[in-house]
């Protein structure tokens, strides 16, 4: 067995994946498949292929357009302009943030210290042209279907300004989604002086921090201060560090992928988009492996080894998507990164299909000589549209031609970590909204 299966536990004593599954399990409607599983395999070429397309889930770049004429009202109130805030004006009208824990939303400022005002309570007016703030969002919405959303439309909503003054902090999160639509959030930090509160962004056991502070920017006109702008999928864990001096303030934006742009038709074609992307991005700074993975050959590596395993009597290849998903939004039209990247690179060659999973572990033997055994099973779909699989029972347990491909990083694990259970705002109302892994299980075309 191999040695990373304790990984997905940071605690001193590791909490168990079969706990895990239980704790998680008490949350579970029902499997689809409940008494049928597929064998996990880990340390194969196809899960070291795999992980070779692992990239980093977020995005950091200088405002392409000139915010400095952008004004601030808070119910009304004027409260500055986004590169000279009145924080006292904005803070007399916030109310304290709270957050999701399990089914709850709660208020604990050990967890969450900050206040906040809702999309509702803000307004931009502009001195200038009326429409810069617009161009503003405008840009930021290309630069992300050229990034995180390649061939995806994409469009920003705002979603909330939150302010953290001294002591002010989040601990370890992912952002509740809003809707089935929403995948990303992109955060703009305003002109005010603050030392700590950095933001801090976790994928793959990889931590990132961020410098959010306006930066200068050479104009025609002169220098000018410009905010950051910083993306990152929804499911991407991250934190704001205690903030030691002054007070942090930072809009919040939903990003949330709509109808294709006509022009792409009703299929994006695989690879043009990101060849693009791959062009326009030279210019962003801050941005390595910050995109689905460009490289061909690495994608290429993996329909070679699924081949080969169909043409060895593995009917049936499945492996975990890099990030999670609500279970409505485990669909084509709402894979993320290389998720969609590799899922339109497999469609030219196979049959695939989406599906939510869960990995359940089984210890085998006692406490000093444990053996575990991993097995996914599928979640019941939120829609029965599934094309019929051709995997084969064993023992009415476990599919016999089929096997569930595991690497090393992936988001299905992380589930199980202390910190998943925490929800940026709110908890899941109905269960709507909570996180769930999900695989791609591949088939021979039904021609071959
Ligand atoms: O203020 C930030 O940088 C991020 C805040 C955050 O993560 C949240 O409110 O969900
Ligand atoms: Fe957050």
């Amino acid at each position: 067995m191999d040695s990373d299966a304790s990984s997905v536990s940071s605690n001193s004593e590791p909490e168990h994946e079969l706990s895990v599954f239980e704790r998680i399990g008490e949350h579970i409607d029902s499997f689809s498949n409940s008494d049928v599983a597929y064998k996990v395999q880990r340390d194969t070429k196809l899960t070291r292929a795999l992980d070779d397309l692992a990239c980093s889930p977020f995005v950091s770049f200088q405002s392409p357009v000139g915010t400095a004429t952008f004004k601030l009202l808070v119910k009304g109130e004027d409260a500055g302009t986004w590169m000279n805030p009145d924080v006292g004006v904005l803070q007399k009208h916030a109310t304290p943030s709270p957050f999701g824990r399990g089914a709850e939303t709660v208020l604990d400022p050990t967890y969450r210290n900050g206040t906040e005002l809702k999309a509702d309570e803000l307004a931009f007016s502009f001195r200038g042209k009326e429409s810069q703030y617009e161009q503003f969002v405008n840009r930021v919405e290309a630069e992300l279907q050229t990034s995180m959303f390649v061939g995806k439309n994409v469009s920003l909503k705002l979603y909330k300004l939150a302010i953290y003054g001294e002591g002010g902090h989040f601990d370890w999160h992912r952002d509740s989604t809003h809707s089935d639509a929403h995948h990303g959030t992109v955060l703009v930090a305003l002109n005010t002086e603050w030392e700590g509160g950095e933001l801090m962004l976790r994928h793959q056991g990889v931590e990132t921090i961020v410098n959010m502070h306006p930066t200068k920017h050479l104009r025609k006109s002169g220098e000018e201060l410009q905010p950051v702008v910083v993306a990152f999928y929804t499911d991407t864990e991250h934190k704001v560090m205690p903030v030691t001096k002054g007070t942090r303030l930072v809009l919040q934006y939903d990003v949330e992928v709509v109808e294709q742009p006509s022009e792409y038709g009703a299929t994006p074609p695989s690879y043009t988009p990101m060849e693009q992307a791959f062009l326009r991005h030279q210019h962003i700074e801050s941005h390595i492996n910050t995109y689905p993975n460009l490289d061909q050959k690495l994608v290429q590596a993996v329909v070679d080894e699924i081949r080969e395993l169909h043409n060895g009597g593995t009917t049936v290849v499945a492996f975990p998507l890099t990030h999670l998903y609500r279970k409505a939004s485990v669909k084509k039209k709402y894979l993320k990164g290389t998720d969609s990247a590799l899922f339109n690179a497999l469609e030219n060659h196979f049959n695939v299909v989406l599906h939510p999973v869960l990995i359940r572990a089984i210890e085998d033997g006692n406490d000093d000589d444990c053996l575990e055994e991993f097995f996914a099973h599928k979640y019941q779909s939120s829609e029965e549209n599934e094309e019929p699989s051709r995997a084969k029972r064993q023992w009415g347990r476990v599919f016999e031609n089929a096997s569930f491909y595991l690497p090393r990083v992936s988001a299905i694990l992380q589930l199980s970590l202390p910190n998943g259970a925490h929800l940026g705002n709110e908890a899941e109302i109905g269960g709507e909204a909570r996180y769930y892994g999900a695989g791609m299980f591949v088939e021979p075309k039904s021609e071959e």
